[in-house]
């Protein structure tokens, strides 16, 4: 049995989305593998309260914009605001959403393989310090 899934789940291509592209109606994609996929944000209603600016997204519009949005570095209450605007999923053809899939994944085995890079990074370091030590005291 798989996960209940929301009854009509709304899709949008990019010929529908790349419509929307003024201030009187602004769409956006945002995410990736990393965050279950690319959705699709009507953010005509906050262009107006962005603290970025209404420019920046207008920029945007239509368009892919996950890049943009990350490499900001939004906080958690952007992040809770973006969710306001959800309006749907960017529509995925089989390949894309395998890609998407695979991506994914690998993501996750590098997030599990992380402790233990830490780990060894900590390790030398308690031995770099060790040895300074020793060496100190016997000097
Ligand atoms: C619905 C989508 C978006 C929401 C809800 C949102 C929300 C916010 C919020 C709340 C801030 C204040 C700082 C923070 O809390 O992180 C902010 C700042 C900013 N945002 Fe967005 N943002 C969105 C999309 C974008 C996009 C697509 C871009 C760029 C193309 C962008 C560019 C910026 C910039 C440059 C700032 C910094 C403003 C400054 O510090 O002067 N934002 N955004």
């Amino acid at each position: 049995m798989g996960e209940p899934e929301p009854a009509a789940k709304k899709e949008y291509t990019l010929d529908e989305i790349s419509k929307h592209t003024t201030s009187k109606s602004c769409w956006l994609i945002i995410g990736n593998a990393t965050n279950g996929g690319p959705k699709v944000y009507d953010v005509t209603g906050y262009l107006d309260d962005h603290p970025g600016g209404a420019e920046v997204m207008l920029d945007v519009a239509g368009q892919d914009a996950d890049e943009f949005f990350e490499d900001i570095g939004h906080s958690k209450e952007a992040r809770e605001e973006l969710a306001k605007h959800y309006i749907g999923d960017f529509y995925l053809d089989e390949a894309a959403k395998k890609a998407l899939a695979e991506q994914a994944e690998k993501q996750k085995s590098a997030v599990q393989k992380s402790p233990a890079t830490t780990l060894l990074v900590v390790l030398v370091a308690v031995m770099a310090i060790l040895y300074g030590v020793y060496q100190a005291q016997n000097s």
